[in-house]
């Protein structure tokens, strides 16, 4: 096959990968960053919790990395992202930042992406510089047929894709993998699907598109780029735990909680102090899976040496923090 023929327009374009709670975003985002031809990307990453993670792991493969965090970039933070965009635009023309000549903008597992590219197609300000880029959607290979039937914005997410990559196939069956294509064919029946496993993830070729005459699909189904409609009642809330846990009563906890409470406990992530780790041990459950610790080298600084982030329907923090004596490590 003929490679695409290169845009024209010089404008620099802003991709926005989106996917629901926990699907897979900032896992590929790293690994595309990692390749040679996306080193000049900056990077813009929305968390809906009150203390990010995302940006703490991509820092590891970059450092130009900005975090959004006050709110949700679809409805609560879309003049920021504007701003933003101009600022690094202005930066790089006066060399104070490295030139870029792509954007990713990782958005939260909850956002519709239809107004975070509208906003950025219709600001003034940014019209001369950037362009829309495309709308890449990552569908959890395990929990991703639930997400779409049952949360509206997954189900956006994937309408609006110009590329779903569904991901954790690793983890998952051929048939699992075969029935959660034929229901994102249902939802975008042009979009173009690749599959991704934690060992072989599709490229930036495979997911960016470059082509001359390549045209959005949100311009084709999005006529009312207005606010992102959120499904009712999901709330985020932050436990502190800095005392050090005891790392297999919390993980039996963690499991405990997910298979009781895994339909109402979308996503929980954070840093953890665990008995005999000097490092912060990173923690990711989605739904009801509980996944394997990934630790960073140090703790970062401006925030709590301990803390779990909840994304969930009908959970309090009290509850959590009812349930929590049982991981700490005992005193010595
Ligand atoms: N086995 C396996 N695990 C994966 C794969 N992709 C992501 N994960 C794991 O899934 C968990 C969540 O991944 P993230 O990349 O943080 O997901 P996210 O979409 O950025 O999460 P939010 O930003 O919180 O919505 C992590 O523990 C990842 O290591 C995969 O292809 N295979």
């Amino acid at each position: 096959m003929q490679p695409a023929a290169p845009s024209l327009d010089t404008r620099i374009p802003v991709h926005v990968l989106t996917g629901f709670l926990g699907s897979g975003k900032t896992t590929f985002l790293r690994h595309l960053l990692g390749e040679p031809n996306l080193a000049e990307t900056a990077v813009i990453i929305n968390e809906f919790g009150e203390i990010g993670l995302d940006h703490l792991l991509v820092r590891e493969v970059t450092e130009d990395v900005v975090l959004l965090s006050s709110g949700c970039l679809c409805c609560a933070v879309r003049d920021d992202l504007v701003s933003t965009l101009a600022e690094l635009l202005a930066m790089s023309r006066d060399g104070a930042v490295t030139p870029f000549r792509q954007v990713v903008v990782e958005t939260t597992g909850l956002a519709d992406p239809a107004p975070i590219i509208h906003a950025v197609m219709s600001a003034p300000e940014l019209l001369h510089g950037y362009r829309a880029g495309s709308i890449v959607t990552t569908v959890d290979g395990v929990s991703g047929l639930n997400s779409i039937r049952n949360f509206t914005e997954a189900a956006q997410q994937v309408a609006l894709a110009d590329c779903v990559v569904i991901t954790k196939s690793d983890l998952v069956e051929r048939w699992q993998l075969d029935a959660l294509g034929l229901d994102v064919a249902k939802v975008n029946p042009s979009v173009r699907t690749q599959t991704s496993s934690k060992h072989a993830m599709p490229s930036a070729a495979d997911v960016l598109n470059h082509a001359a005459d390549w045209k959005p699909n949100y311009l084709a189904v999005s006529d009312k780029p207005g606010r992102g409609v959120h499904s009712h009642g999901i709330k985020t809330f932050t436990v502190e735990v800095t005392r050090e846990v005891e790392w297999p009563a919390f993980v039996e906890w963690l499991e405990l909680l997910l298979a009781a409470r895994g339909q109402s406990i979308l996503r929980v992530k954070g840093l953890l102090p665990v008995r005999g780790d000097e490092r912060p041990v990173v923690i990711h459950g989605v739904q009801h899976v509980v996944y394997p610790p990934e630790y960073l080298p140090r703790w970062p600084e401006g925030s709590p040496r301990g803390w779990l982030v909840f994304i969930a329907r009908n959970l309090t923090r009290s509850a959590i923090e009812k349930s929590l004596p049982s991981i700490f490590a005992a005193k010595h």
